[in-house]
């Protein structure tokens, strides 16, 4: 149904967003320890510049488009604009951060008086407490992606129109999202780019990962992919008992919902409020739902004042997040085309596909192969497990990248092949682990005999270059200094718009909403 021109353009025509992290860094490798530079504007209420935890970690938003080109050319004209402006600090261009000195010094992200900017410093607060802040300054690359309105035309002429077309929508995302989680291990085995670190971020933390030693200070697996997505990284334990399901919207809206309201005995320990401060905005499992770090998220663009799960339950599922990405280091931003072309073929895959239900030995398998990858992912005869049998990692990727390349072959058609010389590219991968991105890290450290922490400097300066060259049109330096004035009167109009106190602020945003149904439009 899909292989006519209808249903190619129906196919073709997807929307993407990026969202890139990265830390800002003075010329000797350290953390910026200064605030977020005015002239990038509000981190608060910028659309397109911001931070994440830490005051010095960026974050980068892409507006949603439809063009790869556009997509890539947005995000490397906000790079060029902030590396201007940074006066001589770079971008430490990879996952795993360095040279932080006393983690006590890492400062959280400063938003202002508002009601809203208190609330998103103290939520940061409270990951400090609960996580620590060397955990919190990992760096990710988070790929947002939905299907065009025509495609859901298509699939839901083809359904028996049980359910409204928005539910249909839903459910067939949720689909995609359960196919993606039994197949996420392959984004950390292609994109996976922290298989070493430096050895200060390990210094009190305990592991039982037997680290082999290079150069003076770099730790690493021989056969690691992604350091951020295992134990040591930007994942928490507590979370695993919140066994969250996927098998359909209402269940993964009751799962999220008790979650924010599940007390955690470990975080009761710390306090909510001692001494009349806060430590963080309350004692359950997660403060608000950002805090679940899931390698996928269900989405839709909130209406001020609206949970994320209120939105999905007002209107249904209208994008998903990725969030299994590291930060490219073979790339000035993070990320490469050949990478969203192959995410796009792997997405509409888990979307197209049959998807069965999980159940918890399903989940079990799921964290298992992901675990596997994370750590030796790169080892030669790695087995993992589908549907319960064992399974070679080169045959199920096999297996994987044919079905691939039949929409690979269909979304290029007659007159384009980008497509498929991404998956060329990438399939090389699957063949010899050593060109996969931590492959590709592991012997760029051998071959140049540097610590991990010299050869990101060196990165770093090449890319300060690269993006300071970068021939920024008068229209848009003058469109992001636009928007950075603008965004500071739009806080400054926040604060002065406050009524309620903070206390009360926050009871207001916690107060039970009646629950409400996952509804049809
Ligand atoms: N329909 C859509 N399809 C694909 N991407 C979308 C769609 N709508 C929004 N996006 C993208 O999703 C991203 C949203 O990022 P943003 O940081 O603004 O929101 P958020 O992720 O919910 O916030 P936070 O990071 O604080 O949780 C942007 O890159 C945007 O372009
Ligand atoms: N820094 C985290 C993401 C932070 C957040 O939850 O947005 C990462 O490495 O993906
Ligand atoms: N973005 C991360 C760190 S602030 C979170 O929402 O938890």
């Amino acid at each position: 149904m899909l292989k006519g021109a209808e249903g190619r353009a129906a196919l073709k025509d997807m929307r993407r967003g990026i969202e890139r992290e990265a830390l800002r860094i003075d010329a000797s490798g350290h953390l910026a320890m200064d605030g977020h530079p005015k002239t990038l504007g509000s981190a608060l209420t910028h659309s397109r510049i911001t931070t994440d935890y830490s005051e010095a970690l960026l974050e980068f938003i892409t507006p949603v488009t439809h063009s790869i080109d556009e997509l890539l050319t947005g995000l490397t004209e906000t790079h060029a604009f902030t590396l201007n402006q940074l006066k001589g600090q770079q971008l430490w261009p990879v996952s795993m951060p360095c040279y932080v000195g006393d983690e006590k010094d890492i400062p959280i992200a400063q938003y202002g008086s508002s009601n809203s900017g208190r609330m998103k410093t103290l939520y940061r607060k409270g990951l400090t407490y609960r996580y620590g802040a060397l955990m919190q300054i990992i760096s990710g690359v988070h790929f947002n992606f939905s299907v065009s309105d025509e495609l859901w035309d298509l699939l839901y002429a083809q359904s028996d129109k049980s359910v409204s077309r928005c539910d249909f929508i839903s459910e067939r995302y949720f689909g995609l999202i359960r196919n993606y989680r039994r197949l996420v291990w392959v984004l950390p085995y292609l994109f996976g780019a922290s298989p070493a670190l430096c050895h200060s971020f390990i210094k009190e933390q305990q592991t039982e990962l037997d680290f082999e030693k290079m150069g003076r200070g770099t730790l690493y697996l021989p056969w690691a992919t992604s350091l951020r997505m295992s134990d040591l990284g930007y994942t928490n334990k507590e979370q695993e008992r919140l066994s969250i399901s996927y098998n359909s919207l209402a269940d993964y809206l009751k799962g999220i919902r008790a979650a924010i309201k599940m007390p955690s005995d470990n975080f009761a320990n710390i306090g909510v409020k001692v001494d009349g401060e806060y430590r963080q905005l309350n004692a359950n499992v997660l403060q608000i739902e950002n805090e679940f770090y899931a390698p996928i998220r269900a989405k839709r663009v909130t209406r001020s004042g609206e949970k994320p799960s209120e939105a999905l339950a007002r209107a249904g599922v209208e994008y998903i997040e990725v969030r299994a990405l590291d930060v490219n280091p073979f790339s000035a931003i993070g990320i490469e085309a050949s990478q969203v072309r192959f995410l796009d073929l792997f997405l509409l895959h888990c979307l197209l596909s049959p998807s069965a239900t999980t159940d918890s030995t399903g989940e079990q398998e799921i964290a298992a192969n992901l675990k596997a990858v994370v750590l030796e992912g790169r080892k030669p005869g790695l087995m993992l497990s589908q549907n319960g049998e064992p399974v070679a990692r080169e045959q199920w990727m096999l297996a994987l990248f044919a079905e691939l390349q039949q929409l690979a072959t269909l979304l290029d058609g007659k007159d384009d092949d980008q497509y498929q010389l991404a998956l060329a590219k990438w399939h090389q991968a699957v063949i010899d682990p050593n060109e996969t991105l931590s492959g590709q890290v592991m012997k760029t450290l051998a071959d140049k005999g540097l610590d991990h922490g010299a050869w990101v400097m060196a990165l770093a300066k090449e890319y300060q270059q690269q993006l300071l060259n970068y021939p920024l049109s008068a229209a848009a330096q003058a469109s992001f200094e636009a928007e950075a004035q603008a965004s500071i009167e739009s806080q400054l109009q926040m604060e002065a718009a406050d009524r309620l106190n903070f206390d009360d602020f926050l009871v207001q945003y916690f107060a039970d909403e009646p629950a409400k149904e996952a509804v049809s439009q």
